[in-house]
């Protein structure tokens, strides 16, 4: 995992907060103390960590928790805030056909990210080819057609050729029919001119849709004035940072890079080619803090604090059924824990699920497989694909398949399923005690999942 030691440091934070029975000035400016320590350790900027914990400790002293909510979630929350400011703006990549350029220093990873970069999108159903155009480093031609060979994508080079431009041009001809060209150019030892005027020279006469700065995370602070030093040369459109796994100064990075207001878009976490996640501030920082997906709770809390009805009301649409395929992987990814899962679906009122099939213990303790072969083949779906299930026909079946490495049977299998969910949230939501349950739930504010499996025992 990335940023390991940050993660247990702030986990134990938040289970030393949720566990004190009260919350005085002590305990806060103890806790506060813990934060420092823990992101200073992760080599994120001094100033950067002090304005951090002095808003926490301001807000956690000054502000009283909305109705329903406890004094220890509410500085949870405040804390989770105030961390999501320094990892930068929620900024989604743009998953559409387009022409990428990648710049940056030698050795920072740019060439195995376009592999991994190429796979991703592959994923998402976007044919992809690579142009290599580092026509300075010996072996960097072979280096990304053994790359693209790996990953089994297009490719273009001219091995002899000198003239980064006259590859590139050629190279964005020759993979027309490829959705997405991804240009590896070549490593610079510093951001010196030449690099400018070279990424100037092919983005004036290329006009890339997209720059994308390759940064190695083991920089750590000194990641955020190199990413700052070329967007002001050649405006770059968003960053990459690499080797997150490798380094505990990853957080510096993380941190740098997201005070120059440049997104980051995606983070490598390994030398394979799988080893690259899409940035995602909230989601990246709900795993650090061990809060399952905090997204979907904020929503929940922030419900709360609305009236009856509008309550009633999201209940309803909750169970009225109409849910895409990725609110359902949300669902399940919640009640992954397999006793909670086992214990959620005996206590729902289901007995049959239709079709005539219901739902037996050992499917449930196979549940954290099941998971986990549902998220790769969730993976493999476009975001049309997802909100839209009805589109999936045998064509798109087959490749999500192909793309994911699942049997197409185990495609079906899991659109058989959500089908089946559909219909039994539908069923729930005649049933006026599960509702009641679930709505005392939320209004008490206290969204722990094991209070719904004491509810459920
Ligand atoms: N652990 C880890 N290693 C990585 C990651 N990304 C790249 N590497 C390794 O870093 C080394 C350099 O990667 P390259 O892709 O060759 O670097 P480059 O930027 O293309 O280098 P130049 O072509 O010289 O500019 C290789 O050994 C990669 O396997 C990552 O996310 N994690």
């Amino acid at each position: 995992m990335v940023l390991d030691n940050l993660s247990e440091s702030l986990k134990s934070i938040m289970r030393k907060i949720s566990g004190s029975s009260f919350i005085d000035k002590d305990t806060i400016k103890e806790v506060t103390k813990e934060i420092q320590r823990a992101l200073l350790k992760a080599d994120v900027n001094v100033k950067l960590v002090l304005k951090l914990t002095n808003t926490v400790q301001e807000r956690a002293l000054n502000e009283k928790p909305p109705a329903g909510m406890t004094a220890q979630d509410y500085i949870i929350r405040v804390i989770y805030e105030e961390l999501l400011k320094i990892l930068g703006t929620d900024s989604n990549f743009d998953l559409k056909p387009q022409t990428i350029m990648l710049v940056g220093l030698y050795g920072n990873g740019k060439t195995t990210t376009a592999g991994k970069l190429a796979r991703l999108f592959m994923k998402k159903g976007l044919s992809t080819g690579l142009i290599a155009a580092d026509v300075h480093r010996p072996g960097a031609f072979e280096q990304l057609q053994q790359i693209s060979g790996d990953v089994n994508c297009g490719f273009y080079g001219e091995k002899e050729e000198k003239n980064a431009l006259k590859i590139v041009r050629n190279g964005i001809k020759e993979l027309e029919d490829f959705k997405i060209k991804i240009i590896d150019t070549s490593g610079r030892d510093s951001l010196d001119q030449e690099l400018i005027d070279e990424v100037h020279e092919i983005k004036e006469k290329i006009n890339p849709d997209t720059v994308l700065f390759v940064i190695d995370a083991t920089l750590g602070q000194q990641a955020g004035p190199q990413a700052k030093t070329l967007h002001d040369a050649v405006n770059i459109d968003g960053v990459i940072i690499t080797k997150m796994d490798g380094t505990g100064k990853a957080g510096g990075a993380l941190s740098a890079v997201a005070d120059i207001q440049s997104p980051v878009y995606f983070i490598g976490t390994g030398e394979h080619m799988d080893d690259i996640q899409i940035f995602n501030p909230k989601k990246f920082l709900s795993r650090l803090l061990g809060m399952g997906d905090i997204d979907a709770l904020m929503e929940v809390v922030k419900e709360t604090n609305i009236t009856e009805e509008e309550a009633e009301a999201s209940l309803d649409k909750l169970m009225s059924g109409k849910f895409d395929l990725k609110d359902m992987y949300d669902v399940w990814e919640k009640f992954a824990k397999p006793g909670l899962l086992k214990k959620f679906f005996g206590a729902l009122p289901l007995g049959k699920m239709p079709g005539g099939n219901k739902l037996d213990e050992s499917q449930l303790d196979q549940a954290d497989e099941k998971l986990r072969l549902y998220r790769v083949i969730l993976d493999s779906m476009t975001f049309y694909e997802l909100e839209n299930p009805d589109v999936l026909n045998a064509k798109r079946i087959k490749r999500i398949a192909a793309g994911s490495g699942q049997g197409e049977k185990n495609v079906r299998q899991l659109l058989k399923e959500y089908n089946a969910m559909k219909k039994n949230m539908k069923s729930i939501k005649k049933n006026r005690n599960f509702k009641k349950m679930l709505k005392t739930q939320l209004k008490g504010g206290n969204f722990s999942l094991d209070d719904l499996e004491s509810k459920m025992l």
